[in-house]
């Protein structure tokens, strides 16, 4: 087996995501830990082309893109949202589910409409029908090629019509179970939920796929002594 990846205080983490969401909410949940981070965009590295059918492939291929690009460790974030009711659709599509047909972009009104009507479509209309999931599936990447993943997810209900002008992408459709707001109603606060700093042996915090999955990762990886 591999040797663990490890980071000491210091050091670079490339973030290795081109979405300004996600960007922000990780710069946040790393922000208590002496390393310094770096986006991709920042970086100017380019937004290699996510060919994988799995979350865990699409992570590894973009984290080792950004290791081997700039010679530092690299952490990438591939997430989605997996609708019960369409047989976990869009899932890795999640992305390509909101380009726009002219290719100028992506709307998430547009995706977050298609995936309402195929909920009609599928007589899914009562809440107990509209469970889904937001998985995220974080990679953390050596510039030898070393891999390691950590993996979150948070259950929720899709609403109808979309609530909320926080956060990105599907937020407003997605309600967490226990919750009475969605993510888009929600401060960046609330979608992380509890992480605390000083809890790094603590694998089961947060609210967000992206803030559990970022737990999991900072209970192996960082302390904050
Ligand atoms: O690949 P990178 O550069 O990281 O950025 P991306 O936006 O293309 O990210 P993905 O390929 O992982 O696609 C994930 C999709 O799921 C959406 N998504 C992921 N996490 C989300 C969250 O916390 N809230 C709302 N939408 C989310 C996001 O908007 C994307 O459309
Ligand atoms: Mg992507």
């Amino acid at each position: 087996m591999a040797d663990p990846i490890v980071l000491s205080p210091g050091d670079t983490l490339v973030l290795a995501t081109h979405n300004p969401g996600k960007l922000a909410e990780m710069t946040d949940l790393l922000a208590p830990y002496d390393i310094a981070v770096k986006g991709a965009a920042e970086l100017g590295l380019p937004e290699p082309e996510e060919t994988g059918d799995t979350f865990e492939k699409n992570s590894a291929l973009k984290a080792l893109a950004a290791a081997k690009a700039t010679g530092h460790i690299a952490l990438s974030d591939d997430s989605g949202l997996c609708v019960s009711a369409l047989d976990g659709a869009p899932g890795v599509y999640t992305a390509d589910w909101a380009e726009k047909e002219d290719g100028s972009g992506r709307d998430f009104s547009m995706a977050m409409d298609k995936v309402e009507d195929r909920l009609q479509k599928a007589g899914a209309t009562s809440p107990v029908d509209r469970d889904a999931q937001f998985v995220c599936m974080l990679c953390l990447a050596a510039p030898d090629g070393r891999t390691e993943f950590f993996p979150g997810r948070v259950e929720g209900t899709l609403v109808w019509p979309p609530r909320g002008e926080n956060g990105f992408g599907y937020d407003p459709v997605f309600q967490p179970v226990g919750h009475e707001r969605t993510f888009g109603e929600m401060d960046k606060s609330e979608k992380k939920g509890n992480v605390r700093q000083g809890d790094a042996g603590r694998a089961d915090l947060g609210l967000s796929h992206r803030a559990r999955a970022l737990s999991a990762f900072l209970a192996a990886k960082l302390t904050t002594d």
